[in-house]
């Protein structure tokens, strides 16, 4: 038996999904898909959020790589196996470096220090999410592509000419990827290596409508006020809800804020979200499990109309 993560769709839709997982780069070619309960599992690369861990029987397993993730052209192994990375680049036509992370995401600008088990000696690398394209590099500044689906799920949900502010942008993928169907985005981060490479992210996907902006989420709103935004992004799982007070000026009635955070319980959260956004409405979603007693979670809070 082999895990890996999947797409789960109704069989009849098996076909297109797989074309998409295709479009992507994303399909996992090692692995053939599998039926189960009228629905198709289709083995996918890299885990996005919703994406399960699906067992595959021998008689699925057209080759057998040790585990990894792939962003762009890098796979990055869970384990420091030479010899495995050099199969797995072998086998990816698409990779042209294996990396094994060397520290936990860390510091202020959540980076993480590698080393690389195989190809080209390089952190850097092209990641291409639904029709956009982004350059990474991965000790410069914090990326993952797990979020690719909820970036989705935000964009179904803008109304034309929203305003939107990112106050943790990284490298920009939620910029770019809402930037298209906004009005304008402002995009902060704190790190300039980030800051530089969202740059090259807004010119590389011709977006004149974002403005990244480097400095501390803290001081915002005393450079933005009078300013008010329709929706707020805060992806800083560890301390995001520290950050409320912060974004609260800059929220009118109505202003959706999604804060993603790690956490331990149902509604850790909901008295620091109504301390400072009083009566907001707030749904509450289960992204992925982090640990056994840990999960990442998003909280759209709607604020409401002042008494
Ligand atoms: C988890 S990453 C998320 C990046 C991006 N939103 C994404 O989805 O890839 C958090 C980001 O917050 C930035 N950051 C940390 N503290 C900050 C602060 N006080 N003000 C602004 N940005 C900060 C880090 O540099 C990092 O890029």
């Amino acid at each position: 038996m082999k895990e890996q993560w999947c797409l789960r769709v109704p069989v009849q839709d098996g076909e297109a999904a797989r074309r998409c997982a295709i479009a992507e780069n994303i399909l996992d070619r090692t692995l053939r898909p599998r039926a189960e309960n009228g629905f198709l599992l289709i083995p996918v690369l890299s885990p996005r959020e919703g994406e399960l861990r699906a067992e595959f029987a021998e008689n699925h397993v057209i080759e057998d790589l040790p585990r990894h993730e792939q962003i762009g052209g890098i796979v990055v192994l869970q384990d420091d196996d030479a010899a495995g990375a050099e199969k797995i680049l072998a086998a990816r036509p698409s990779a042209h470096t294996a990396l094994f992370a060397t520290s936990p995401v860390e510091g202020e600008f959540r980076t993480k220090t590698f080393r690389v088990l195989a190809g080209e000696p390089t952190t850097e690398t092209m990641y291409h999410e639904y029709g956009r394209r982004m350059a990474i590099d991965l000790t410069a500044a914090y990326f993952s592509a797990r979020l690719a689906n909820e970036r989705q799920r935000i964009l179904s949900q803008m109304k034309p000419g929203e305003k939107i502010l990112d106050m943790f942008a990284g490298v920009g993928p939620f910029p770019v990827m809402l930037g298209g169907s906004a009005a304008f985005v402002i995009a902060n981060d704190i790190n300039p290596g980030a800051v530089l490479l969202m740059q090259k992210n807004i010119r590389l996907n011709h977006l004149t409508n974002v403005l990244p902006m480097l400095g501390d989420a803290r001081n915002l709103a005393e450079i933005l006020s009078p300013l008010k935004f329709d929706r707020i992004i805060m992806n800083l799982p560890m301390d995001a809800a520290e950050f409320l007070p912060a974004a609260a000026p800059l929220a009118k009635p109505g202003t959706i804020v999604h804060l993603y955070s790690l956490v331990e319980s149902e509604g850790e959260h909901n008295e620091d979200i109504f301390r400072v956004f009083p009566g907001a409405k707030i749904t509450e979603r289960v992204l992925r499990s982090y640990s056994p007693t840990s999960w990442h979670a998003v909280y759209d809070i709607e604020v409401a109309a002042c008494e």
